[in-house]
């Protein structure tokens, strides 16, 4: 009988069932007081209002306006374009990937659900040439979307957008969603009478996808924001318990802290549907930028997608280095099951798979894998979605966007800022000339030169 809610299984992370490797109930005492404390700390934070992604999942302030927009962006327009990058882009992707039409492509307008929503994401110059060259420009509602206000990569979409457009249609097909007071972008949008949706000060960037920064691209594709909500806000109510052994946000992260303490510190999401693909990224984003920032502890994340992973990192984590832990993601009942014909019924290889489904075979696979896992003593946790649907991804963000707080807090790092991103952004600005990164610019002046020897022509 399927599940009606995301299950979290944690079975196959214990020494009771993968040998010494697994867990035992001492390392879960161990853990309890650190637990404690985090809890704490997060519910401190909740009450001071600065963990501002908690109320989101229920905040119709800011849900109802981007939907709103969202909405209005699909009947009106047939492209959107987002121009953001990092959290500015992944939520609303992984989602859209999850849950829109994957080939809505290919069908006419009046078949298709939303507008066709385009992130190019990166500033090279070939994606971003070759997108803008096959838009009908006309057609097309350019959502720039920047916390800061101020990323070198989207201002300078922007500005090529500006060009293309010019100001007038600019501001007709423009919509900037940005920090409701601060930044570059937000002084364009006073000083020019842009519309604009804010991302609320104190949610940072990857976790922001369920304010507008996320919400209005989803909803321009046609996608149930409202259902994502929901889901979120039924998986945070559960991420409240105090306790490390009913809440789920609070196992996961604090299995994974516990195995990073015994050398496992790769952490593979792992999920078995093509859908979830792009829920890969966005949780590398969200857990290397939130938890890698101490030259002591920190996890390296790392995404793969089962069954196709299986013909290529699985060979690694099965019989690689002792240094990993694999959370698989199954999904119950797929949107789409297709059975396989019974043919060659007299050939074995052929005969066991005729008369089973497709969706049958990718789960077993899934379950072969995490069991060859455990045979090796190698752990995993799995996370069991009923189905792809709007409401069981919204119980997937939210549970790990709780669990990388939580996680913030067991590793002893602030989860929420990211400093080490600067020096690269100040750098850059120096290569460019901005004014004011001349201190920046003496730093690169001041380094060595190639040596010649180890620079091969
Ligand atoms: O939304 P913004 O301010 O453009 O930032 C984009 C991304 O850049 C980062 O600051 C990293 O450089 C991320 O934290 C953020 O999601």
């Amino acid at each position: 009988m399927p599940s009606s809610r995301l299950v979290l299984d944690a079975s196959l992370a214990l020494e009771g069932q993968i040998g010494v490797h697994g867990l035992s109930a001492g390392d879960f005492t161990s853990l309890e007081e650190a637990a404690e404390s985090a809890h704490r700390k997060l519910w401190e934070l909740r009450g001071s209002g600065a963990l501002g992604f908690w109320s989101l999942p229920d905040d119709a302030a800011i849900r109802d306006p981007a939907l709103e927009l969202g909405e209005e962006l699909a009947r009106r327009f047939e492209n959107v374009v987002v121009l953001g990058i990092g959290g500015s882009s992944l939520g609303a992707k992984a989602v859209i990937s999850a849950l829109g039409d994957r080939f809505g492509d290919l069908l006419p307008r009046s078949r298709r659900s939303g507008a066709r929503v385009f992130f190019p994401d990166n500033s090279d110059p070939a994606t971003f040439t070759a997108l803008l060259e096959r838009l009908d420009l006309g057609s097309t509602c350019f959502l720039v979307i920047t916390k800061s206000g101020s990323t070198a990569e989207t201002l300078s979409q922007l500005l090529v957008v500006r060009e293309r457009l010019g100001s007038s249609k600019l501001i007709q097909q423009t919509v900037a969603i940005t920090d409701p007071e601060e930044g570059p972008l937000r002084r364009i949008v006073r000083e020019e009478g842009w519309r604009s949706l804010p991302i609320p000060p104190s949610v940072g960037g990857r976790f922001s996808v369920l304010t507008a920064a996320g919400l209005v691209p989803i909803a321009a594709a046609g996608v149930d924001a409202r259902s994502l909500c929901k889901g979120a806000a039924e998986m945070r109510e559960r991420c409240e318990a105090p306790s490390l052994r009913k809440n789920p946000a609070y196992l996961l992260g604090g299995i994974h802290r516990l195995f990073d303490r015994r050398g496992r510190n790769i952490h593979v999401l792992f999920p078995y549907a093509d859908a979830l693909r792009d829920v890969g990224d966005w949780f590398v984003q969200l857990w290397a930028e939130s938890l890698g920032k101490s030259e002591t502890v920190g996890p390296t994340p790392l995404r793969a997608v089962g069954a196709t992973d299986q013909h290529s990192l699985l060979q690694l984590l099965a019989q690689g280095p002792q240094d990993k832990l694999v959370s698989f993601i199954g999904v119950e009942e797929p949107a789409t099951d297709l059975e396989i014909p019974r043919a060659w019924t007299e050939h074995e290889a052929f005969a066991y798979l005729g008369g089973k489904t497709l969706g049958r075979l990718l789960d077993a696979e899934r379950q072969g894998t995490a069991a060859a896992l455990a045979e090796g003593g190698r752990p995993s946790v799995t996370i069991r979605l009923p189905r792809v649907d709007a409401r069981s991804v919204g119980e997937l963000l939210f549970l790990w966007e709780a669990a990388t707080a939580f996680a913030g807090f067991l590793y002893g790092v602030d989860p929420f800022n990211q400093p080490g991103v600067e020096a690269s952004k100040q750098l850059t600005q120096a290569l460019l000339g901005r004014p004011g990164s001349e201190a920046h610019a003496k730093r690169l002046a001041a380094r060595p030169s190639p040596d010649p020897a180890f620079v091969l022509d």
